[in-house]
């Protein structure tokens, strides 16, 4: 089936070039409202915005068809990442490509802070040549206080040492080494708010970072300090802002970013020193045409080969790396799938070990496809994406291993479950390297295809048994496709694998448990 996506958001039209090139279907319609969005959005597999697009749960909710959402540029505060998990989307972003226009842009606020340059522009425009009401700060030999020190933080930061500006930074994450590396002096926040002649924030909008320039943190700059916002509105508390530009604590302000965007109204409008620009911190030809390539390259990757880039709820798989593990993600979905089937859902442990050409591969697709699997029995919204998380939830206990030793087969998947009852085995490898087959089940050598339906029996080895298996399931109707066979020892238990054409009858499975020396019947589906 043809991928289709939707672009929602104003992007550069290469986004969509490459979405067609490569054989997607493409919508544009930027700036539809939530309840238009909801309208069509279940058509969609991929989802392609930027900041303006809201996705909410009721919008993921409606979006039944959607896989992954692409966000051209780099905050995902507009996308609920934790409804988009439980529901299996994966979300991705562009972390670098607006980066230097970001930081660009809050050298250009800085610049005109300094300068006074909007309203020297507006009174000159005006016809009043006020030369002496516009002086002036010099940048050289000023302290520059960068709040975050990321991407963007740490290019302001290399602009601003090259305008011979001295760079303190408070970021938890940076670390002695990186601080020394890019030449800026790791402070604490009250020591920054202390020293700094210019603020600019470069973090993003979390529980630790809202209202990082609270009331209080402004009380605590320098008098007459300068504070640019190119990140997100709310690090900000806007109102303090307001009083302390009126007080002259702050002598200028330049924000990008509201609390409330459109920010058509603010009470900081038309206040001394203050400049404002609407969200424009990534809007250059250059930005935006490096985050449509980025996002439509990487969302077409995953739509098409399964690769998987840039995700905030997934771990990475290149594209040239996904159809490698595509038959291993196979396989571990169908070991995941078969332990689900026959232990039910009293797992507790989930240990996923790799051997032979499986070893090479990145493990977390395969055990993410382990717990698609295994999950997948009892629940019909679990894949890849939400997997890892759903599992955590229920607090499983995942383990991954990799073996270097060489075993009997080239390439190998075990899955060991562990439940109160204590811990069950299965394994697998790939045929030509690409066939998934089952070659052990619970310590017992068996080989099998699992497809379709199947059937899984457990009974004691002797003769005659396979013989009452067969007329049994001849007399209900039921045609035998293989059969597959194992024993622990020599008229000890056996299991058998047999695949069915179409599902068995409740009544046939208690007629099958019925017979003579019979242990287990589990009926399964792949
Ligand atoms: N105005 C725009 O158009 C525009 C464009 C691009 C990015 N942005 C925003 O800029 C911000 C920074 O982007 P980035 O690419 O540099 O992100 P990044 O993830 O590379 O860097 C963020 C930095 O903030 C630091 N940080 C996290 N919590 C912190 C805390 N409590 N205190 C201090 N530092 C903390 C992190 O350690 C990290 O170094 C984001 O909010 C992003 O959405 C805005
Ligand atoms: O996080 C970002 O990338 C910026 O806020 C840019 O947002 P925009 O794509 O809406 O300009």
């Amino acid at each position: 089936m043809t991928p289709k996506v939707l672009i929602s958001d104003k992007m550069d039209p290469k986004a969509a070039a490459i979405f067609r090139e490569r054989g997607i279907e493409v919508d544009e319609k930027p700036g539809l409202g939530k309840d238009e969005l909801k309208a069509i959005i279940r058509d969609y597999h991929g989802l392609a915005i930027r900041s303006a697009t809201k996705v909410t749960a009721d919008v993921l909710d409606a979006a039944t068809s959607l896989k992954v959402v692409g966000r051209a540029g780099i905050g995902v505060d507009n996308v609920d990442i934790a409804a988009a998990t439980a529901r299996g989307v994966v979300v991705m972003n562009t972390p670098f490509g607006n980066s230097i226009t970001t930081a660009e842009h809050a050298v250009a606020l800085m610049f005109a802070l300094a300068r006074q340059l909007p309203e020297a522009d507006a009174s000159t425009q005006a016809g009043k040549w006020e030369k002496n009401r516009f002086m002036g700060v010099e940048l050289t030999a000023k302290t520059l206080g960068l709040i975050g020190a990321g991407n963007i933080g740490s290019i302001v930061a290399s602009r601003a040492l090259g305008l011979k500006m001295k760079v303190v930074a408070f970021d938890p994450f940076l670390t002695p080494e990186r601080a020394l590396e890019l030449g800026v002096e790791k402070v604490e926040l009250d020591a920054l708010l202390a020293r700094a002649d210019f603020i600019t924030l470069h973090t993003p909008l979390t529980d630790q970072t809202r209202g990082i320039l609270s009331r209080e943190a402004l009380a605590r700059t320098k008098p007459g300090v300068r504070i640019i916002n190119c990140a997100r509105g709310g690090l900000i508390d806007e109102a303090a802002l307001k009083e302390a530009l009126d007080s002259g604590q702050v002598a200028g302000a330049a924000l990008d970013v509201f609390e409330t965007e459109p920010a058509t109204a603010s009470p900081l409008f038309g206040t001394p020193g203050f400049i404002s620009t609407p969200h424009l911190g990534a809007s250059t030809s250059e930005a935006q045409v490096n985050v449509a390539i980025q996002v439509a390259e990487q969302m077409s990757d995953f739509l098409l080969l399964g690769g998987v880039t840039n995700a905030i709820n997934m771990p990475s798989l290149s594209a040239e790396e996904a159809p490698r593990l595509k038959p291993y993600m196979a396989l571990a979905e169908k070991l995941g799938r078969l332990a689900g089937q026959v232990l039910g859902e009293e797992v507790r442990s989930v240990a996923v070990e790799v051997e032979g050409a499986a070893a090479e591969l990145n493990p977390k697709p395969i055990t993410g496809a382990v717990l698609a699997g295994l999950m997948g029995t009892y629940s019909q919204t679990v894949n890849m994406v939400n997997a890892p998380v759903l599992a955590k939830e229920r607090g499983l206990d995942v383990r991954e291993v990799r073996h270097d030793r060489e075993g009997d087969y080239h390439t190998l998947v075990r899955v060991t479950v562990g439940t109160d009852a204590g811990e069950r085995g299965v394994a697998g490898t790939l045929f030509g390297n690409k066939a998934p087959r089952l070659v052990e089940m619970f310590g017992v050598g068996v080989e099998a295809e699992l497809a379709g339906a199947m059937l899984y029996i457990v009974n004691n080895d002797a003769p005659g048994f396979i013989g009452k298996l067969g007329t049994t399931l001849g007399e209900a109707g039921i045609n035998i496709a293989t059969f597959n066979l194992g024993r622990r020892d020599a008229g000890g238990e056996a299991v058998a694998l047999v695949a069915v054409d179409g599902e068995v009858p409740a009544a046939v499975v208690e007629q099958l448990c019925g017979l003579e020396g019979v242990r287990e019947v589990v009926p399964l589906r792949f």
